[in-house]
């Protein structure tokens, strides 16, 4: 079916006038995340002070005269951003900067979440697919789920993709392969400094032979302090480096995220994503925790019966500690 034949979907992505939207805003438009085939209504969500900056966006947007692209929405209203999505990126928040953990961004955002999450819950379709960017991600989506109770908890997920990403480079750059050789790495936990970088499920493609990953780099002491410690530090060493928060690798990872999410992944292939834990691996029940998982038809499954080395199992147990005391604060801060 031509695009000509296709309906659109209406999409939002939220903090539309800011640093990861403008990266995030092309790749979606021209094709990469929906389907090459798909057109696309585009909702803009970003606050009253920057409408004119998401005006110059727009202008862009029409000038890179892109053929799926039907209709741009630029809006300050939460009731029209919402209306009737089938896809929600929930970017729009405040980014840490240089010696801030991620969660010290709590008390700022965690309120958006809730706004959002009862807007999606009136104005949204009840199938919209929604991916929290915007930090601390799990926890932010956690609150969003909890105000929109029409929607299944399935239907909120928080962005891990982009460590995901980091530690497929990392393992490819060490194993000297191109990074498309390396899949199946694993983000345990939180997008935090707790989280669990895992490459012991790792596939690497070497002249054509596919080999675990420590067989590709023989190197155990390093897959288990360096490169777990360079993956949990990165987006703190691009804050060190460019003063501010990744953003081009993070629409990468966040397209990554919801192409995955809507056409599926490959066969064999699992990818790292925030769901809701229904407590596989020992991780507490009820909190955004990032698994392995596997999606086809649009829906995403906990990859099951992989055997964790006893080496993860405290870190394990750390991430998983440290999402419920942010869901203990988030929920002191929204009833405060
Ligand atoms: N999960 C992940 O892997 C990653 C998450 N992030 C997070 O993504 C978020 C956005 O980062 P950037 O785009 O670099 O920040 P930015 O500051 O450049 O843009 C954020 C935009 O959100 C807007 N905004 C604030 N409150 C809003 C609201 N209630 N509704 C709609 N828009 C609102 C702001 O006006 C601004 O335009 C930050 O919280 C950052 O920490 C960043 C990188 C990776
Ligand atoms: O580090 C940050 O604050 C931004 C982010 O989440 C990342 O780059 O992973």
């Amino acid at each position: 079916m031509s695009h000509l034949e296709k309906q659109p979907i209406r999409v939002v992505v939220t903090g539309a006038a800011g640093q990861i939207a403008y990266s995030l805003l092309y790749i979606i438009a021209k094709g990469d995340v929906f389907g090459r085939d798909q057109p696309l209504i585009l909702h803009l969500l970003d606050i009253p002070p920057m409408m004119e900056v998401l005006e110059g966006v727009v202008m862009e947007m029409a000038d890179c005269a892109l053929p799926l692209l039907h209709e741009v929405v630029p809006t300050a209203d939460p009731v029209v951003a919402f209306h009737d999505v089938s896809a929600a990126f929930l970017v729009g928040a405040m980014p840490r900067k240089q010696g801030m953990e991620r969660k010290d961004l709590l008390s700022a955002n965690v309120k958006i979440f809730k706004v959002q999450g009862e807007a999606l819950d009136k104005h949204a379709r009840k199938d919209v697919k929604v991916l929290v960017v915007g930090n601390p991600a799990n926890t932010n989506a956690i609150v969003c789920s909890k105000y929109a109770p029409s929607i299944p908890p399935e239907n909120f997920t928080a962005m891990t993709r982009l460590d995901h990403n980091r530690a497929r480079a990392q393992i490819a750059a060490r194993a000297n392969v191109p990074v498309a050789c390396v899949s199946n790495v694993i983000i345990w936990g939180n997008h935090s400094s707790t989280q669990v970088p895992d490459a012991s499920h790792a596939k690497v493609k070497i002249n054509g032979n596919v080999v675990s990953a420590s067989e590709a780099i023989k190197d155990e002491a390093w897959l288990k302090k360096q490169f777990i410690e360079t993956v949990q530090k990165r987006g703190a060493a691009v804050i060190q480096a460019r003063k501010m928060s990744s953003a081009m690798s993070a629409a990468t990872a966040a397209a990554d995220h919801m192409r995955s999410w809507f056409l599926g992944t490959d066969p064999d292939e699992f990818v790292s994503m925030g769901v809701v834990s229904d407590g596989s691996y020992g991780s507490p029940k009820g909190v955004v925790f990032s698994f392995p998982v596997t999606i086809s038809n649009g829906k995403w499954k906990i990859v099951q019966d992989l055997k964790i080395d006893e080496f993860y199992l405290d870190m394990l147990t750390a991430t998983g500690k440290e999402l419920e005391e942010e869901r203990a604060e988030a929920m002191a801060v929204i009833e405060a």
